[in-house]
């Protein structure tokens, strides 16, 4: 019974394309897309590419019919999909092994030429072809197609193509796809009809705008075998083709990203599974790495960074700097436990734990040294220039904190940064918040990395009034935190899905943003 199997087992018959593009390569493609197991018995050889075809072979037809039974002998088809067959032989072969075998579901697309133009089955085959029609369940012929099946003139409106795909229906009892591909104007439309439904003759039309693309190679393979494997899991047309319809159509959008040739290109048969390609150890945060370049480029270019390396930051912009720090690491370690909270393995539970741990040591670190030698000036930069952005002057941690006090309030920054950070907690994803709190590892351990080196390698360092903070930069032990907090979030994008890796990469680059604009608040701000 069709409509049961859940991997089913599709056989294509038809030609190969060794372009990739259309017949049994397209087939194969578009039958695993859909969740089928593909199988091909290979009816003729084609030279061909984009542009076109240059060359056909024939194998003798005993040789197909050795492939059809060495594959129905042994394992159960659940659908077959039929393409090019060349010549009248070929055509009989395959009516002879219908007729053995009865498959539940045979989806007949009746190719006679190319996108190309060039032919793919000989002229005086077609009236072989018109003998098979009756033993498909589904025909699905382009609008030439449709007319010469029936002898008649190519439908130039929607109205005649569908009289003659009523007709055709009529005649040979299957269920017929007329597709308006082949049409004039903005839309796309494809209805499913047939004549010789029991409550009478029905015809179910699908929409479609136009994609405007050359990439039209294939379209109609592809469509086809995408059916037939559909209908073997749902036993019905027009919930079949829905899908069909809708996956062809995002195949189409994404063509273009495949580059293949100089004509007609390849539909992307797997773009709606390319976000979960299986990935190397390191591939996703390199990828991450990589998106987040210019912003880390226009870190470097910050004149915070060149005036701390030189030594001529103002003092109360490093002041502020440092009382944002200790801020944001406040509410940055109950993001990080929270990490800890959701962590999959205890490996990564103790990790993340130690580090709000150290989050919070380090802050208070901050206030007996740095920050008591640099007090926040007595007017509160955050506080006074700009209006309280937080309700009750709170930290981010939640305890109140004036300005008064010496601790500072949160700028806009800060609290932007950190309100992303806590959005991320709130997703409930491990794998989001660990992308959204690692550019805090990544980006400072480069970019103070890179101060120190330079720094180091100058003679004057000794009388550079921030050379011991830069001192602090050259720590192996946040480098070697750093590289796990990378190792990890790596390996929560492998296991992700398509949707909870885009926000991965989202909440990665919002939060690298935010480490460009925390360098750069002591300027805006101080
Ligand atoms: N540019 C396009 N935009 C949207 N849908 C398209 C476009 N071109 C073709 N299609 C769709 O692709 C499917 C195949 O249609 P088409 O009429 O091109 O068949 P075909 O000529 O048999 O295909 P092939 O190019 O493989 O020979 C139909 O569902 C049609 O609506
Ligand atoms: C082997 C083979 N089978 C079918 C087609 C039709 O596809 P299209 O019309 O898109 O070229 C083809 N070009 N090659």
């Amino acid at each position: 019974m069709p409509g049961t199997a859940r991997v089913p087992r599709v056989l294509s018959i038809a030609g190969s394309d060794p372009s990739g593009g259309a017949g049994i390569q397209a087939d194969l493609k578009s039958i695993a897309a859909m969740g089928g197991y593909g199988m091909c018995a290979i009816t003729a050889l084609t030279a061909q590419n984009t542009r076109g075809v240059t060359a056909v072979h024939t194998p003798p037809p005993e040789f197909l019919a050795a492939q059809l039974e060495a594959v129905g002998s042994d394992i159960a088809v659940d659908a077959v999909k039929i393409g090019m067959l060349a010549d009248a032989e070929v055509i009989r072969t395959v009516a002879a092994w219908l007729d053995a075998t009865r498959p539940d579901v045979v989806v007949l697309d009746p190719v006679m030429v190319a996108t190309s133009g060039d032919r793919l089955l000989a002229p005086d085959a077609e009236e072989a072809l018109r003998g098979l029609l009756t033993r498909a369940h589904l025909i699905t012929p382009n609008l030439p197609e449709l007319a010469a099946l029936l002898g008649e003139p190519t439908a130039s409106t929607w109205a005649v193509a569908l009289d003659q795909g009523t007709r055709l229906s009529e005649r040979t009892g299957a269920t017929v796809l007329v597709k308006g591909g082949h049409l004039a104007g903005s839309s796309c439309p494809d209805a499913l009809v047939d004549a010789n439904h029991p409550e009478g003759p029905l015809i179910a039309e699908f929409g479609g705008e136009r994609i405007d693309t050359p990439n039209t190679h294939g379209t109609g393979c592809s469509l086809s075998s995408a059916l037939a494997t559909v209908q073997a899991r749902t036993g019905d047309w027009q919930r079949s083709l829905a899908v069909a319809k809708a996956w062809l159509r995002g195949a189409l959008e994404a063509s273009g990203e495949l580059e293949v040739g100089h004509g007609h290109g390849p539909v992307h048969h797997f773009h709606h599974a390319q976000a979960s390609v299986p990935l190397a150890e390191g591939e996703f945060t390199d990828s991450l790495w990589e998106d987040t370049a210019k912003v880390r480029a226009e870190i470097d270019a910050l004149p915070f960074i060149a005036e701390l390396d030189g030594g001529t930051l103002p003092e109360a912009h490093f002041a502020y700097y440092l009382t944002q720090d200790a801020l944001y690491l406040n509410g940055y370690s109950r993001v990080l436990a929270r990490a800890s909270a959701l962590a999959p393995s205890e490996e990564e539970q103790a990790f993340w734990a130690e580090g709000a741990r150290v989050c919070l040591a380090v802050e208070a670190e901050l206030h007996r040294t740095w920050l008591s030698r640099h007090p926040v000036q007595a007017h509160d930069a955050a506080g006074q220039r700009l209006p309280d952005v937080s309700p009750s002057g709170a930290s981010r941690g939640g305890a109140p904190r004036s300005g008064a006090d010496g601790a500072g309030r949160p700028g806009p920054v800060t609290k932007a940064y950190v309100d992303h950070l806590l959005a991320a907690s709130a997703s409930g994803s491990y794998a989001v918040l660990a992308a959204a709190a690692l550019p805090c590892y990544w980006i400072y351990a480069e970019v103070g990395s890179a101060l120190h080196a330079r720094h180091a390698g100058r003679p004057e360092s000794g009388k550079h009034p921030y050379a011991e903070w830069i001192g602090t930069y050259a720590d192996e032990a946040f480098a070697a935190s750093t590289r796990r907090a990378i190792a990890y979030t790596d390996a929560a994008g492998r296991r992700a899905s398509a949707p909870e890796r885009e926000a991965m990469r989202e909440a990665f680059m919002a939060s690298s943003v935010y480490e460009r604009e925390f360098f750069d608040a002591p300027r805006r701000y101080a």
